[in-house]
């Protein structure tokens, strides 16, 4: 039998099945597709302007698969010279203090800024807030230790990127956790989360927040992971040593049987995210300044400061 041929140029022998699409496709031709819808997507979205200065949440790739934000640097320092889009890029890494497994992953983004020549910056939960995650789950135990990292780790990218004098982050959010975010955030009732969640850029505020954007929300996880493989891109994987988040693990067991059955449920479950509308009079938290740090707030206290409040008292709620 004749080897099947790529379904785009017709004329190199198909290498993959692309994810999305289930179309044959040689190499050539994928990273073509990948490289090309990326670039869309930041056009459309207008996510950038000529001289803006970006920091790449860069955390080495983890999780069993993960390579998003290495792709990310990849991918972006790519475009941004194919299309010269006037871009300074550098890579932002925040070191949780999680033994055995973020200080391996910075050795990953260590080899990166090497790779890529892109200046990068660290800046550590020690530091920053006095405790590493390590000792965060010696006190509370692994029950939430999900949450505060979460919470520390959205302020210390704003941190982060206020020292290096950037004025946008993107992350390697794809759309597999978009819309993983949507089902949770549906689950849970949380209607302030589910409207903004789809959002790919959010704006920036003058408590400190910098506009914040996703350049693969439209990208498939597995064909970051295949474009990383195809690439011989370096990354790391390993999963996290803690609890991973077991509510996030339902929904994106979830999102991945229904992408068995059909592919385009990913963008589907996007789409129907972003087509809802939340009814004028459900309330709203209304963002203010937390009175101790100035970070953006919805009560006196930012949730950083209200955890590490719990944490420092030693009674952690
Ligand atoms: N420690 C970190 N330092 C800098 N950026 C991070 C860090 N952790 C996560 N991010 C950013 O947030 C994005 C989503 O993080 P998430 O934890 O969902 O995925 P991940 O599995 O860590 O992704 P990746 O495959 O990029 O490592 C990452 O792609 C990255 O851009």
């Amino acid at each position: 039998m004749a080897p099947k041929l790529c379904s785009i140029c017709q004329t190199e022998r198909a290498m993959l099945r692309r994810p999305k699409t289930l179309q044959r496709l040689c190499r050539a031709c994928f990273y073509t597709v990948f490289e090309t819808e990326v670039h869309q997507t930041i056009q459309r979205h207008q996510l950038f302007k000529r001289g803006d200065r970006v920091a790449i949440g860069a955390s080495g790739g983890k999780g069993k698969q993960h390579a998003d934000s290495t792709v990310l640097a990849y991918v972006l320092k790519l475009l941004n010279e194919r299309y010269d889009y006037g871009l300074e890029l550098f890579l932002l890494s925040i070191d949780e203090g999680i033994t055995g497994y973020r200080d391996d992953s910075l050795e990953t983004v260590k080899r990166n800024r090497d790779q890529y020549a892109l200046p990068l910056k660290i800046v550590s939960y020690e530091e920053l807030y006095g405790w590493t995650m390590d000792r965060i789950v010696a006190t509370i135990g692994q029950k939430n230790n999900c949450t505060f990292c979460g919470v520390f780790r959205r302020q210390a990218l704003d941190r982060g990127a206020a020292r290096l004098g950037v004025n946008h982050i993107v992350t390697g959010h794809n759309a597999d956790d978009v819309a993983e975010t949507v089902l949770m955030n549906i689950l849970r009732g949380d209607i302030a989360r589910l409207q903004r969640c789809t959002e790919i850029v959010t704006p920036g505020d003058m408590e400190g927040a910098l506009p914040r954007s996703k350049p693969f929300k439209y990208t498939y996880e597995k064909e970051i992971v295949m474009y990383a493989y195809f690439k011989k891109l370096d990354y790391f994987s390993t999963e996290c040593i803690y609890s991973p988040n077991a509510y996030r693990g339902y929904a994106r067991a979830f999102l991945k049987d229904l992408e068995a059955v059909r592919p385009s449920a990913i963008l589907d479950i996007i789409h129907a995210g972003e087509a809802l509308l939340v009814r004028g009079d459900v309330k709203m938290p209304v963002q203010g300044q937390c009175e101790r740090c100035g970070y953006v707030a919805s009560n006196k206290l930012c949730k950083a400061c209200l955890l590490l409040e719990g944490l420092n008292r030693g009674l952690p709620k």
